[in-house]
């Protein structure tokens, strides 16, 4: 893939996801549809936005017993995403029968840590280590479950993919130097990520809330 970068189109409005897609395809690699607009929109709403021809990430952060994930998968496989996403922390039985259930064509990477927790955020949840130690230990997990790869932030992505050259390695988290960090807590530049080892980077309010979306997509990608 040339571009790899995939926007995170985060509205539950259909009609303004549509016209955000339709502005930025031209400089991404892909469109990341997530929670907020599937649960506005469901699958109805994945196929309008599929229409426009690229690939699909669906990131619905898939986290439950193996089998109500494993039938989850296989509901969603008529949409045939290009990537799907599990927790890793649902543990080494969910994310085999995830990968079991899912379409051939369709990649499942596991969330090991989500790029809004910091180190204290993780003492809090109960885990001892540090972020890399942990985001670390899932990797090596999902690896041996078999699914294609994982989520992790760009301060994460250099050790795993030493770990795990062939793992699809999914980067979100990203900012332009000095942007606003919002809810994110483990940034880094979309360059640096991808000189860590990224296979792909998910960027969503950098492009969707600037005032000209398809310029700060053009921006970004000039960068890389
Ligand atoms: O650890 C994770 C996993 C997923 N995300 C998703 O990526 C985008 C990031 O959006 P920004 O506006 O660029 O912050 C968003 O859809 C998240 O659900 C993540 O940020 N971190």
């Amino acid at each position: 893939m040339s571009n790899r970068i995939y926007v995170a189109i985060d509205t539950p409005d259909l009609q303004r996801a549509h016209a955000m897609a339709q502005r930025v395809r031209h400089h991404v690699g892909g469109l990341k549809l997530g929670l907020e607009f599937f649960c506005a929109n469901g699958a109805a709403g994945f196929r309008e936005i599929a229409h426009i021809g690229l690939p699909i990430f669906l990131d619905l952060k898939l986290h439950d017993i193996p089998n109500t994930v494993a039938k989850a998968v296989q509901a969603l496989g008529p949409l045939a995403p290009a990537i799907l996403t599990v927790h890793a922390s649902g543990g080494r039985a969910m994310l085999e029968d995830a990968k079991a259930a899912a379409p051939t064509g369709t990649k499942v990477v596991a969330v090991t840590m989500l790029t809004s927790l910091d180190a204290n955020d993780l003492g809090e949840t109960g885990v001892i280590g540090s972020p890399a130690d942990h985001v670390r230990r899932l990797a090596d997990l999902a690896a041996e479950a078999g699914v294609d790869g994982i989520v992790c932030s760009g301060a994460e992505v250099a050790l795993v993919h030493r770990a795990w050259p062939k793992g699809f390695l999914v980067v979100p988290g990203v900012r332009p130097a000095d942007g606003p960090v919002g809810d994110q807590k483990r940034v880094v530049t979309p360059r640096a990520a991808l000189d860590a080892g990224a296979s792909i980077l998910v960027i969503g309010r950098p492009i969707t809330q600037a005032d000209d979306p398809d310029a700060a997509a053009r921006a970004i990608a000039a960068t890389l």
